[in-house]
């Protein structure tokens, strides 16, 4: 027999092997429990120990436990034997690493700040199929960022009103009219309608601007419903789909981006209900280790927020989107989305602060313009131009009067 006790899951000695994941935690013990006996039970509980001491038959027994390996003030590592996981299961995982810890009475909060992946595990993962590439690959953007527009309002509009919408956004210089994250299959605007008008009405605008335009028309629903409309995408000749990955959850993702590589569809993550997790800085799950996970199981663009330029609180955007665009075992990069408040008064900022393998998305700063959508695509067209040739917008915006009156209205400001 053996014993498993919480002393067994702490290890301040242990160096991690390549294979172990690691995760960094920033935990608040429980009143008299010390850092170690909080450290040791995160560990226990997210591995395969309980609360009271186990009496075990060795030879029935691998070894899976984690060990609470590192201890800088709140700030905890815990590493995990790949054993411990099935491989390709991201339910799986964060059923160990984020799972019954987040609420157990040890810690009074518990937040998952970023993960280490091996090999080991991501090799069990596809990974995204484009990525930054869709720029090229299935648009003609080029090295400048992506451009990307949501009607607004962003429910209620008749399938008709919601394509001429997308329509005067892509004729005047937008890549991707996008549909808004609680807009699926609804009585006033139809899923299939929706799909077969704007796509009819890209063709139309390619046809005539001579730039490759397309749609995230957004699949989101109870999974095998998900990927009917994944496949109608395919058979009326989309190129993109979006998903609602927060809400629909990871297992749904992996299941669409098997049928997606099938197709040859590109991934557009929203990340609605993110803030549930990320929003505190003290408990739950980062948004650096929702983009992580985003990447693994295969989205191409997710939303990682607007440097602090936009409507919504984020945290850290460049640290996320650096992740998403460096090595992670051979795994395609993720194009990251900035969106949310954005207007075209913002966004030589927002380029100085993300760079341009970015997808910079407005709605209410394209629709909002004074003189319409088609006007305000315009704009935001003009202000990436000028902030690639790097030319002050207002000085570019002397001949650009969409630009001009853009500035008029909104300055530099962030929205609240
Ligand atoms: O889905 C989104 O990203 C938001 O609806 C953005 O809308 P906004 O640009 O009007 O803030
Ligand atoms: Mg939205």
């Amino acid at each position: 027999m053996t014993g498993i006790e919480y002393d067994d899951f702490l290890d301040l000695e242990y160096e991690p092997s390549a294979t172990d994941l690691v995760c960094e935690f920033t935990i608040d013990p429980a009143a008299g429990m010390s850092t170690e006996a909080a450290a040791s039970r995160v560990a226990s509980e997210s591995s395969n120990g309980t609360w009271a001491a186990l009496h075990v038959d060795e030879d029935e027994l691998t070894h899976l436990g984690a060990v609470a390996c590192e201890i800088d003030g709140n700030r905890i590592a815990v590493a995990y034997p790949v054993g411990l996981f099935e491989e390709g299961s991201m339910a799986q995982i964060l059923s160990c690493i984020a799972g019954n810890i987040m609420g157990m009475k040890a810690v009074d909060s518990i937040r998952l700040e970023d993960c280490t992946w091996p090999a080991s595990i991501v090799d069990g993962f596809p990974g995204p199929q484009f990525g930054p590439a869709v720029a090229t690959e299935k648009l003609d953007a080029g090295d400048r960022p992506v451009l990307a527009t949501v009607p607004k309002p962003k429910v209620g509009l008749s399938t008709s009103a919601h394509v001429g919408v997308g329509e005067a956004a892509w004729r005047g210089g937008i890549d991707l009219l996008k549909d808004d994250e609680n807009l699926t299959d609804q009585a006033f605007n139809p899923f299939e309608d929706r799909l077969a008008e704007s796509l009819a009405a890209r063709d139309r605008v390619q046809e005539d601007v001579g730039e490759r335009k397309d749609y995230l028309v957004n699949v989101t629903a109870e999974t095998t419903e998900m990927l009917e409309r994944v496949d109608l995408v395919a058979e009326h000749g989309g190129g993109f789909v979006m998903v609602d990955v927060i809400t629909c959850g990871w297992a749904a993702v992996q299941s669409v981006r098997e049928r997606c590589g099938d197709h040859g569809l590109a991934i557009h993550a929203h990340r609605a209900m993110h803030a549930a997790f990320d929003r505190t800085d003290h408990h739950g799950v980062s948004m650096r280790v929702l983009a992580q996970i985003a990447r693994l199981c295969g989205v191409d663009h997710i939303h990682t927020g607007t440097a602090g330029l936009g409507k919504l609180e984020n945290e850290d955007t460049p640290g996320i989107n650096a992740w998403l665009a460096g090595d992670c075992h051979g795994l395609t990069p993720v194009l990251p989305v900035a969106s949310g408040g954005l207007h075209p008064g913002v966004v030589d900022q927002l380029i100085d602060a993300l760079g341009t393998e970015i997808c910079i998305q407005a709605g209410g700063g394209i629709h909002g313009h004074p003189d319409g959508t088609h006007a305000g695509a315009k704009a935001l067209r003009q202000s990436v131009e000028a902030s690639l040739e790097g030319v002050p917008l207002g000085t570019y915006a002397e001949d650009h009067e969409e630009l001009a009156t853009a500035l008029e209205k909104w300055g530099a400001e962030t929205p609240r």
